[in-house]
């Protein structure tokens, strides 16, 4: 048997190896990411992680230690998936720098609608773009959004589903997959189809929701509301942590609901609506101190509300 020392020295010539080969490992976990990004192909992939544990596995020379080379790869996986999340969302709020704040009517040479929720989206299109936009119907989510990925729509108009607005729901995992699309504007309509200004007091419930996406950096002029995805520590002091970034920059939280990420991380998303413009400084620097201090953060959308 080796000596205790002997064994220390092993272990830390062994150690050196594996960080070697971790920083390797991490370098092309980046390019995975970067990929991911322009493909707009989610971070997890639990297939690939099924067969990553099973290789692990299967290259063992002594099967004894198979609990522990799955609990091994699966601990490396997470710690790589943040990583990649962090790398890709990384220069999001400097590419918001970049953004330019217009009227969408007057840019909008395409738009895309679907009826699928409510049937008066095809006249609320018409009103809201007006006659120099062509308009065109959809009836699946999945082919508005890939309108949009090609460019091949500049926005679509969507109905929401008052039950869908609720919550970090459906709408937010949707824009979730897509990295690149943001809500540009929301709005509610009378029965007609007419836009509400001041909804104010209104209990919206029996009214009309519609929302404006878009991709890229073109954003509303005056938008005064922001939504806003970010994966936390699921630990005591993370929440605390994060409201806290609100309140040291002074900006008000109009709604803040969690929900527990999937279960292979160990984090979980909050989604956050608070007052705003991303025309303004403050919000900017704060959004960028955020984002290195979060798992990921994600900018669902900036409009007026
Ligand atoms: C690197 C990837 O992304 C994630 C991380 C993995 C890893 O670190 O090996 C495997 C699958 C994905 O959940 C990938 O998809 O290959």
């Amino acid at each position: 048997m080796r000596s205790l020392e002997e064994s220390r020295k092993r272990i830390d010539e062994i150690d050196k190896e594996l960080v070697r080969l971790f920083e390797e490992r991490m370098n092309t976990v980046v390019d995975v990411a970067k990929y991911k990004k322009e493909n707009n192909i989610d971070v997890l992939n639990k297939n690939r992680e099924a067969e990553v544990v099973e290789k692990a596995i299967n290259n063992l020379k002594d099967k004894k230690y198979a609990e522990e080379v799955a609990d091994f790869f699966n601990h490396l996986m997470d710690i790589s998936k943040n990583f990649q999340r962090k790398a890709i969302a990384k220069k999001m709020v400097s590419n918001l720098k970049k953004s330019i704040f217009i009227d969408i009517t007057e840019t909008a040479s395409k738009a895309g609608y679907s009826m699928m929720i409510n049937p008066l989206a095809k006249k609320v299109c018409e009103i809201y773009f007006g006659d120099k936009t062509k308009k065109i119907e959809f009836n699946s989510y999945d082919d508005i959004m890939s309108g949009l990925i090609d460019e091949s729509l500049d926005y679509v108009l969507l109905a929401v589903d008052n039950a869908m607005d609720g919550h970090i729901a459906e709408l937010y995992d949707l824009l979730e997959k897509y990295e690149d699309i943001y809500i540009k504007d929301k709005f509610v309509t009378d029965k007609d189809g007419i836009k509400l200004e001041d909804i104010h007091g209104l209990n919206t419930e029996n009214y009309n929701k519609f929302i404006i996406l878009g991709k890229y950096k073109r954003f509303v002029k005056d938008s005064n509301k922001i939504d806003l995805i970010v994966r936390i520590d699921n630990e005591p002091k993370s929440l605390g942590h994060l409201v806290k970034y609100f309140s040291n920059y002074n900006i008000n939280i109009n709604k803040i609901d969690s929900r527990e990420a999937d279960s292979s991380v160990k984090d979980f998303s909050v989604f956050i609506n608070f007052d705003g413009s991303l025309e303004d400084k403050n919000i900017l620097k704060m959004l960028s101190g955020l984002e290195g201090d979060v798992h990921y953060l994600r900018l669902v959308g900036a409009y007026r509300g």
